[in-house]
């Protein structure tokens, strides 16, 4: 069926509107986090499988690192294991460790690599113990109302090795990447999956840090999202409680990744089809945008 004029002449207005992001960020690199709760519906895998396969063909960098806490605590669940978060970070004991290593560095990784690979794109999977692309240690913090509270093998990122990354993109592979990584003291870590694409996007110093998340930003109290923040605002709105649970690392490490040199760091809605693609092929963007320039 041939396209009518107005669909034509906007299909056509579209792409043409495209072509000067396309030269922009032509050899750029994007690290692009993909939520667990914007995986949960089949469909919208598809739509940012061929969001990313796009990118890659036009010329773009992009470096997916996933998270999948909703699929981590369907398989506790079904084990009899409780899940428990304290400030955003799942309590993991040595149980919740073997689940949380084959859930993300199985299931959900080879799921996001095989959608890729229907949609006409290269990738591999790999955990931050491949290539010892990651290296973790315990993560530092006073957890729990008295600050004293163990939270277990919950890590952050010690050191990143980018040999394997640039091995891959040599070979035109997108690497999807499972934020688990083992430590010096021959453990293993989970790993925040925001906390993982913040490093990652520093030490690349990526164009953009994407968050894809399953709200459509940053919120204030009145659900309104809120964009161009400060980080004594963003501070603010921790102490005033606007901010709690998954946000908490989110957006904490969408600030250090501009501090360290990321151009952009986005919070957008993952549960909208494209959403991806939207931000970065127009000029308004969407979701809650974080840059160095506001910072203060
Ligand atoms: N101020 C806020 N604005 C938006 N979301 C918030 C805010 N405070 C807490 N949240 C919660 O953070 C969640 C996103 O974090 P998380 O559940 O870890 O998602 P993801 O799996 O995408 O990392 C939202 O679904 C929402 O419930
Ligand atoms: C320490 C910690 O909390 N790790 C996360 C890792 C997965 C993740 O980050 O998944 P989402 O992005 O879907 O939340 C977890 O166990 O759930």
């Amino acid at each position: 069926m041939s396209l009518q004029r107005d669909d034509a002449e906007n299909f056509a207005r579209v792409l043409t509107e495209s072509l000067p992001y396309i030269q922009r960020f032509t050899g750029r690199t994007f690290v692009i986090k993909f939520g667990g709760n914007a995986m949960v519906d089949p469909a919208l895998h598809e739509s940012f499988a061929r969001d990313v396969v796009l990118m890659k063909l036009v010329g773009m960098n992009p470096i997916i690192v996933h998270g999948g806490g909703p699929q981590i605590g369907t398989l506790l669940k079904r084990l009899d294991i409780q899940s428990e978060f304290v400030d955003g970070m799942r309590v993991t004991d040595e149980h919740t460790m073997d689940v949380v290593e084959m859930v993300l560095g199985a299931s959900v990784n080879k799921e996001i690599v095989d959608s890729i690979h229907r949609n006409g794109g290269r990738a591999m999977g790999l955990t931050g113990k491949d290539g010892q692309l990651l290296l973790a240690r315990k993560l530092r913090g006073n957890w729990g109302s008295d600050g004293q509270r163990d939270i277990g093998q919950v890590g952050e990122v010690a050191s990143i090795d980018t040999d394997v990354l640039n091995l891959l993109l040599k070979s035109d592979y997108i690497p999807v990447i499972a934020p688990i990584a083992g430590g010096e003291d021959g453990r293993t870590y989970n790993i925040n999956a925001d906390l993982v694409a913040g490093k990652l996007a520093e030490v690349l110093k990526a164009e953009k840090l994407m968050l894809l998340t399953n709200v459509p930003g940053l919120m204030d109290a009145d659900g309104n999202t809120l964009t161009g923040l400060s980080t004594a605002q963003v501070d603010q709105l921790i102490l005033d409680g606007v901010i709690t649970g998954g946000m908490l690392p989110k957006i904490q490490c969408a600030l250090d990744a501009v501090k360290g040199g990321v151009v952009s760091a986005h919070i957008i809605d993952g549960t909208v089809a494209h959403a991806g693609l939207l931000e970065i092929f127009t000029d308004e963007g969407i979701g809650t945008l974080i840059t160095n320039k506001l910072n203060g």
